[in-house]
């Protein structure tokens, strides 16, 4: 399902914090928000979601305006903060939110194993979260957000205090999603994990200052590293890049 973004802007207390951003995402495509701490990546995922309103703008999802109800189905989300309860075991949890998103007991009990499955956590999901690593609750988190087969995935920073290792693992995950042609939107601060999406959305300041397949915006660079284009953006404003 392809998303349009047109000229969305956001401010919080009237400060002006996504401003004027315009977006096209393919449907089967990984795109990633990469920008520095603070750059408005949170918000842009959650104005993208219809968890908040945009102050001007729209989002469409194909033809359909964004908030929307029968999109919700269509659409997983991994919030920052892992939205999941210590106290429950990993299958309980899961099976909590498969009744939030509406699934009958019979259609959950098979997805919830298959989810569980592709994280790799079939061998821990009776133990209490509490008991889990952050990358396990990460990895939970995940399979969460894909219960109900949406057709559009939105991760936000998936990967943030996980090992190098685990964080493979989640890009091969995405990957396989992908393959499944699933739309794929990840925001990381994370310059490396650049080269594992198919295009990037450089945000800075709230402003999008590049949207390109990565192999364009590296080769817009001398150092071959995406760094340097939030170098140039400071540079221009006259702020820190990082
Ligand atoms: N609900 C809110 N009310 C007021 N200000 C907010 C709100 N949400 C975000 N902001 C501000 O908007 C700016 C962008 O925040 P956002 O969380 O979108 O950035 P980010 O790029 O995701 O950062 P990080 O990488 O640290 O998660 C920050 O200055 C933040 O304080």
């Amino acid at each position: 399902m392809d998303i349009t973004g047109t000229n969305i802007c956001k401010s919080f207390h009237n400060k002006p914090i996504i401003k004027n951003i315009s977006i096209s995402i393919s449907s089967g495509e990984i795109i990633c928000l990469l920008g520095p701490s603070g750059a408005g990546k949170t918000t842009l995922i959650r104005l993208l979601i219809g968890a908040i309103p945009a102050d001007e703008g729209e989002i469409r999802y194909g033809e359909t305006l964004i908030p929307s109800l029968k999109l919700l189905k269509k659409i997983g989300f991994m919030p920052q903060n892992d939205a999941i309860y210590d106290d429950l075991s990993g299958k309980d949890n899961l099976s909590f939110f498969a009744e939030l998103y509406g699934m009958g007991k019979k259609e959950y009990a098979g997805r919830i194993e298959e989810v569980l499955q592709l994280v790799d956590l079939k061998g821990d999901s009776n133990k209490p979260v509490r008991e889990y690593s952050g990358g396990m609750k990460k990895r939970l988190s995940l399979a969460a957000a894909l219960l109900h087969e949406p057709k559009v995935l939105l991760l936000d920073e998936p990967t943030v205090g996980i090992d190098p290792v685990l964080r493979k693992a989640v890009w091969i995950q995405l990957k396989k999603l992908k393959e499944q042609g699933k739309t794929i939107i990840v925001s990381t601060h994370v310059m490396d994990e650049v080269t594992e999406c198919d295009k990037a959305a450089l945000i800075y300041q709230g402003e999008l200052i590049q949207y390109d397949a990565v192999a364009n915006l590296l080769s817009l660079t001398e150092s071959h590293k995406i760094e340097e284009l939030f170098f140039m953006a400071a540079e221009k404003k006259g702020g820190e890049a990082l």
